[in-house]
């Protein structure tokens, strides 16, 4: 159908839309804030007006990539861009399986396009996964316009006039009865924010233009990458976001997850952190798979995890934090979970230590704070088996404050928040304070203890841990037991 359209495509555009089309597009490029030398990626391109529009903002330096699934309105594209001299880039692609790299590009634009998609979802899923962090998803599709004037004599014009104009102008009547019918059906306004939200976009916004004809939506891709952080109703919730590794932890997460509660903590909207993980994981400590002959390996090579930061400033912000924790708490992870304020947990959630196991120790809160919470005998039990326990069992020795059902886990933490956020938060802060007063002797304790693990990481022993982790067996440290010191 996309293919018979092609020849009078632009011609119709102008007529049906009166000319606005080139406007709409211009307000879009404007509302994407993009400068030159951008790298954008405009989906269902058709013959490229929106690409081009987009050319003109980024300039030589830039990149635009148009693609369509259809190769007629792509040709017809290609065209314009030669004539134009615009240095645009054609790619035939399905929106909804981009052959292209994650975090590849500053903004990816689609205009008059998502309607067609088979599943909406899957293609803002992809919008998502080639954005760069911090990069810009713009949207320009048709709305509903209401009003007891204008939207009869729009409904009017799209059902009776347009098809029969674009029927008559492109010989192709379907063409241009398809057109009102899926504009009509489109979830635009709230209901297409919601659906960018749901793919973890932030900062949603909507604007309609021409009475509600259309709407420009614009979004952006957070600038973390590791995490999702996301703020609401004074709630700030920290979201792991590894799930191929069950959110296990690099350093670039540690100092995103930093970044995240120092915002928290200076946002006086904010009155209750929610640390959490992806994909019904909360978090299984270091990621075993980036850990070096000195430590966890950052992005150049170096060994560096700001765990000791970590655990200081979720003790130290001055709001409560909740952990709030589906699947697995191990390691690492469950060390988290223990210096958070509250534990929420779902029946299905794991929790324990496997530091002796892979060639790891936390001897600092991960050992003194957790023996004050579950007694002295339970945490040497913990540590020194490397068992797992159930969320009842957590609950039972005092280390999880309440187990719920999966599916009202959400519910839970929002009503723990909204109890929290309804008190007085200088005696809320205040009371942490007190509460933290009793074990703040463990920061000397924790500076040594940590550092000894980053010693403890450059021995065999410790190696031997993490290899027997990555090699998926039993570790073998029978020949480590030597005399002691
Ligand atoms: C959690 C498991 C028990 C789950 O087991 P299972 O259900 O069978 O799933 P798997 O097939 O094992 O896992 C799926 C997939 O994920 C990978 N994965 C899981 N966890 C990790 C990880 N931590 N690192 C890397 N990769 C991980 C796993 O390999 C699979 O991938 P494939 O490619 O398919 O093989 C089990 O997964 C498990 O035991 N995981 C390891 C838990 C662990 O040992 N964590 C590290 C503990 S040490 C630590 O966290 C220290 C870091 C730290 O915080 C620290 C540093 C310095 C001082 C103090 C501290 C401190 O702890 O406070």
């Amino acid at each position: 159908m996309f293919a018979a359209i092609a020849g009078r495509y632009d011609r119709l555009n102008s007529v049906l839309s009166l000319g606005l089309h080139h406007y709409w597009r211009r307000r879009t490029v404007t509302a994407s804030g993009l400068r030159h030398g951008a790298a954008v990626l405009d989906l269902c391109s058709g013959t490229a007006d929106l690409a081009l529009a987009f050319a003109r903002r980024t300039g030589r330096d830039g990149r635009v990539v148009a693609t369509d699934f259809c190769d007629a309105m792509l040709v017809r594209g290609r065209h314009k861009a030669a004539r134009h001299r615009a240095p645009i880039a054609f790619a035939l692609a399905d929106a909804q399986r981009l052959p292209f790299r994650d975090a590849s590009f500053d903004a990816v634009s689609v205009a008059f396009g998502l309607r067609n998609v088979d599943c909406l979802a899957t293609a803002l899923g992809e919008m998502y996964r080639v954005l760069r962090p911090g990069g810009v998803a713009v949207v320009l599709e048709f709305g509903q316009p209401q009003g007891a004037v204008f939207g009869p004599l729009f409904r009017f014009y799209s059902r009776y006039l347009l098809p029969r104009i674009g029927g008559w102008l492109s010989g192709h009547s379907e063409a241009y009865a398809y057109l009102p019918r899926t504009a009509a059906v489109f979830p635009a306004g709230a209901r297409f924010k919601q659906a960018m939200r749901e793919q973890s976009f932030t900062d949603v916004q909507a604007r309609s233009l021409t009475g509600g004809v259309v709407y420009i939506y614009r979004a952006d891709m957070p600038e973390f990458e590791d995490i999702i952080y996301t703020k609401a109703d004074g709630v700030a919730t920290v979201s792991m976001n590894r799930p191929w590794v069950l959110n296990a932890f690099r350093p670039r997460t540690i100092d995103e997850m930093l970044e995240a509660f120092h915002d928290a903590w200076y946002d006086d909207g904010i009155g209750v952190v929610v640390l959490t993980g992806e994909k019904s994981n909360f978090c299984t400590g270091g990621d075993q798979k980036i850990r070096g002959q000195g430590g966890y390996n950052d992005e150049s090579g170096t060994p560096r995890l700001q765990v000791r930061n970590l655990h200081r400033t979720i003790r130290e912000i001055p709001k409560p934090v909740i952990a709030k924790v589906d699947g697995y708490s191990i390691g690492g992870g469950h060390v988290l979970h223990v210096i958070c304020d509250l534990t929420i947990a779902s029946d299905r959630a794991i929790f324990g230590q496997t530091g002796p196991k892979v060639g790891s120790f936390d001897a600092g809160f991960g050992a003194m704070y957790l023996a004050r919470i579950v007694g002295e005998k339970k945490a040497r039990e913990i540590w020194y088996l490397c068992d797992q326990y159930s969320a009842e069992e957590a609950r039972d020795m005092g280390l999880v404050n309440k187990v719920v059902p999966r599916e009202q886990l959400d519910e839970e933490t929002a009503l723990w928040c909204r109890k929290i956020l309804a008190k007085s938060p200088t005696a809320i802060r205040f009371m942490k304070a007190g509460f933290n007063a009793d074990t703040d002797h463990g920061y000397g304790l924790q500076a040594l203890a940590h550092g000894a693990t980053s010693l403890f990481y450059t021995s065999d022993e410790a190696t031997e841990g993490r290899t027997a982790f990555l090699e998926k067996r039993q570790p073998d440290f029978a020949k480590y037991r030597r005399t002691p010191w």
